[in-house]
């Protein structure tokens, strides 16, 4: 296990959501898991005026972490400080600096400091060159590193904006880019699957597979993030981020070692191998996006997407987002991939399925069963595995049954299974980027989803609505036609149906 040195951490946006929601509940976990150094504090700063007594009551109760004991939670809260920067980010820098430096003399913090960018995005270049006008930036004493949050960039043009004002600032080997995706188990399983199993890796090319399905669905709305929301839509906020590093991770050859350079340069080469889809007609056909319409859930009426807070009322932002896409390389030639990701579908779940070829000689009279084998990988919930194959009914004749070899992550008892932002604050304190995206992998993403983005701003590209609560739009079916179709799953993978007799 990698030493967690003595640091200091330093949110910017303390006052948001995602400090609240996420960020102080992962800290106080690994503290409750003795994860945390000896010597650690958290400098919390915004612009919004508190205390650091206010600032300690304020996390602590949306953090929703009062029912602990009361012991834990004010030995952790004196870690909390806070401090203010007045109007703009821009002054002030000076006083936050001998704030920062007093923390790390009074508490030894080494002069090791994470930077996190927790802000809207604008503002993520100044942070790090106001930083650098205080020295800030540099590691001749202590090492200093620059995590920053979602969205990197808007588009390839922004994102390469971004990456170029990044490092004029920070090396490349002090950014720790978050996809809080690849901080979750099951993510990471993807590789140990693949590269730690005989059985897999040898089936896992166009060979043997017919197609491969993701999806991405969330019950949810949008909640009160309408106006990033709005913005963005489904393909920004889920696809080009989150789902291409899972793509990645599916596409890519195996890595020399576990080395994060030797993943990430295979998770860059399967990207640059996703095939750019940029005729209007494949455009056309290969990708769908939806809106949700307003609905009855359980008996309640539930908002359709434009009448939601901070919405425009006439948007086009899509909440739905499917696409159809091919990898060109020697392993994924021909083989379909369908990605689709969505709010206010029937339930949240996430999984990629593997679904496998036939064997090339049927000898059963009604084979079809055998088109049913599938690798369910279950993001979540329900963490796990399940294999679908053909077993025999006991008994005269040949009757084939879908049979399922499963794996559930909750079946390991009380071992904790870490939260993604638990676990990726705690790489980045250990100095550990394999679970963050380097520039060029993120550029790569952008690449590949820009045509579509553009394609969408057309006149003629259409945006079909959904009722709030269905698997997205009934046009989505078509994308994945022929004998394929969309898997809709249920929230347990547990449920999932373990047979169906077949006469043969
Ligand atoms: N919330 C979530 O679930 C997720 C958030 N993210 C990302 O995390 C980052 C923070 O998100 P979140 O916490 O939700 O955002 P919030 O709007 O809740 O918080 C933004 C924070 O930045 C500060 N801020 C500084 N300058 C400005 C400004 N000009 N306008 C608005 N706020 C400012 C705010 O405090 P003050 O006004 O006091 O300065 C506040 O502390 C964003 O990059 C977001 O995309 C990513 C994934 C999920
Ligand atoms: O990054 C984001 O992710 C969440 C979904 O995360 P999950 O871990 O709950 O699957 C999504 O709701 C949000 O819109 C997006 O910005």
């Amino acid at each position: 296990m990698p030493k967690t040195e003595n640091q200091l951490l330093v949110i910017f946006g303390a006052s948001g959501d995602l400090t609240a929601r996420k960020l102080v509940p992962a800290l106080y976990k690994l503290y409750k898991d003795d994860h945390l150094p000896e010597h650690f504090v958290v400098l919390g700063v915004a612009r919004s005026f508190m205390t650091d007594e206010q600032f300690r009551n304020r996390v602590a109760l949306e953090s929703k972490y009062l029912d602990d004991s009361e012991a834990f939670i004010e030995a952790f809260s004196e870690k909390l400080f806070y401090e203010d920067l007045h109007k703009k980010y821009d002054v002030s820098y000076r006083e936050l600096n001998e704030r920062i430096q007093n923390l790390n003399t009074v508490y030894q913090c080494n002069n090791n400091f994470i930077f996190y960018l927790s802000t809207p995005p604008s503002l993520f270049e100044a942070i790090a060159k106001n930083l650098t006008a205080e020295g800030l930036n540099d590691e001749r004493l202590g090492w200093k590193r620059l995590i920053v949050e979602k969205p990197f960039g808007y588009s390839l043009d922004t994102a390469k904006a971004l990456n170029e004002g990044l490092h004029r600032y920070f090396k490349e080997s002090q950014i720790y880019r978050i996809d809080h995706y690849l901080g979750k188990e099951t993510v990471q399983n993807i590789l140990v699957t693949r590269f730690a199993n005989s059985v897999f890796e040898p089936l896992w090319n166009r060979d043997y597979i017919d197609h491969i399905e993701i999806t991405n669905a969330e019950s949810g709305g949008v909640e009160s993030r309408g106006g990033y929301y709005d913005k963005s839509g489904a393909l920004r906020d889920m696809f080009q981020s989150h789902l291409l590093q899972l793509v990645a991770l599916i596409v890519m050859e195996p890595p020399l070692s576990a080395d994060p350079e030797e993943i990430r340069n295979e998770k860059l080469k399967a990207l640059k191998s996703l095939r750019m889809m940029t005729d209007p007609e494949v455009l056309e056909r290969d990708t769908i996006r939806g809106q949700y319409l307003s609905s009855m859930i359980d008996g309640e009426r539930v908002n359709g997407y434009r009448e939601e807070e901070d919405v425009d009322p006439d948007s086009i932002t899509e909440t739905y987002a499917a696409v159809k896409f091919f990898v060109d390389n020697w392993r994924w030639a021909d083989v379909p991939f369908y990605v689709r990701t969505a709010k206010r579908m029937p339930t949240k779940v996430t999984e990629v399925v593997i679904h496998f070829k036939s064997p090339h000689h049927q000898i059963f009279k009604n084979s079809n069963i055998n088109k049913d084998n599938k690798l369910i990988i279950r993001i979540q919930p329900d963490e796990g595995i399940l294999l679908k194959f053909g077993v025999k009914v006991p008994g005269q004749g040949f009757k084939v049954e879908r049979g399922n070899l499963d794996f559930y992550y909750s079946g390991l008892g009380d071992s904790h299974i870490m939260e993604a932002y638990e676990r990726l604050l705690l790489d980045a304190m250990q100095g550990d980027a394999t679970l963050y995206a380097r520039a060029d992998e993120v550029e790569a993403a952008w690449r590949f989803t820009d045509p579509i983005l553009n394609y969408w701003k057309s006149p003629k590209a259409k945006v079909y609505g959904y009722s709030a609560g269905v698997w997205g739009p009934e046009h989505a079916n078509e994308l994945i036609e022929g004998t394929h179709e969309w898997r809709n799953p249920g929230r347990n993978l547990a449920d999932d149906p373990g047979y169906c007799v077949i006469d043969c």
